[in-house]
């Protein structure tokens, strides 16, 4: 699963705290603990002897680890997830990583946390997502209004700079080929069709912005390992 993360830094500071094990484990407790192949699997305590605890898995398998590295389970949780993960009780690295997982089996690709946005790349095409009926919608919507979409932070930077006379800015981070470029141009494309229609020969402003992308990747951008289309860190500015 490769995700990627776009904020908006100077509309609010948001600060994540990924949270501790300092819920109580007790017996019965159901748990999440770290797995060689899955990275992380549930289970239910099974005894707890001293600071070892012993933890039979959704697998049957029975495993021993130490109190510190058994996270607590929300088994009260949405069956389709949260899409803001500022709602999650539990907000651990096997909380995040489950709720970013039920919604990405949903193609739900899109998820905040406060008012960071997380992307989960599909490697599929999912054009509904991107189209212009989405772009309306999306036009003039409070952040958390309605789904997570790299369109609703685009929307939010531009407001913020239309009405504070601010130059703002979108920072789009990830590793390699989780899908930082193909954001941008969404973004790229969803500021084009907020800046107005008019154009010059017949063009709109809008295939104007994203005819000159290739140009730019064609300078930019370098075949890798990982990406056919690689460039590193990506900073949009508006102003
Ligand atoms: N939103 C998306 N919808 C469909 N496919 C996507 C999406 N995001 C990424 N992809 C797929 O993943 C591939 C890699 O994405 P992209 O080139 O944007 O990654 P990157 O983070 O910019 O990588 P690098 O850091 O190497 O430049 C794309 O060529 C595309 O096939």
């Amino acid at each position: 699963m490769e995700a990627l993360l776009i904020s908006v830094p100077y509309v609010s500071n948001a600060f994540i705290c990924l949270q501790a094990a300092s819920v109580n484990i007790i017996v019965g407790s159901h748990v999440w603990v770290e797995d060689p192949v899955l990275a992380w699997i549930d289970g239910k305590v099974i005894r707890i002897n001293g600071q070892e605890v012993h933890v039979r898995t959704a697998t049957g398998k029975m495993v021993v680890k130490e109190i510190p590295k058994v996270f607590p389970k929300d088994t009260e949780a949405p069956p389709g997830g949260v899409d803001d993960m500022t709602k999650l009780s539990y907000l651990h690295e096997p909380g995040v990583l489950q709720n970013l997982a039920t919604r990405y089996e949903l193609n739900e690709i899109y998820t905040y946390t406060g008012n960071i946005l997380i992307a989960i790349n599909p490697f599929q095409r999912l054009p509904h997502l991107y189209d212009s009926h989405m772009m309306e919608q999306y036009r003039g919507a409070a952040l958390g209004e309605l789904s997570p979409h790299v369109f609703a932070v685009a929307d939010v930077a531009y407001r913020a700079m239309i009405n504070e006379g601010k130059s703002n800015s979108i920072l789009v981070s990830g590793e390699s080929g989780a899908g930082k470029t193909e954001t941008t141009k969404m973004l790229m494309r969803y500021l084009a069709y907020l800046g107005g229609r008019s154009g010059v020969e017949g063009r709109t402003v809008e295939q104007q912005v994203l005819e000159s992308n290739p140009v730019l990747e064609a300078f930019g951008n370098a075949k890798t390992i990982r990406n056919n289309n690689s460039r590193s860190v990506i900073v949009m500015e508006l102003f």
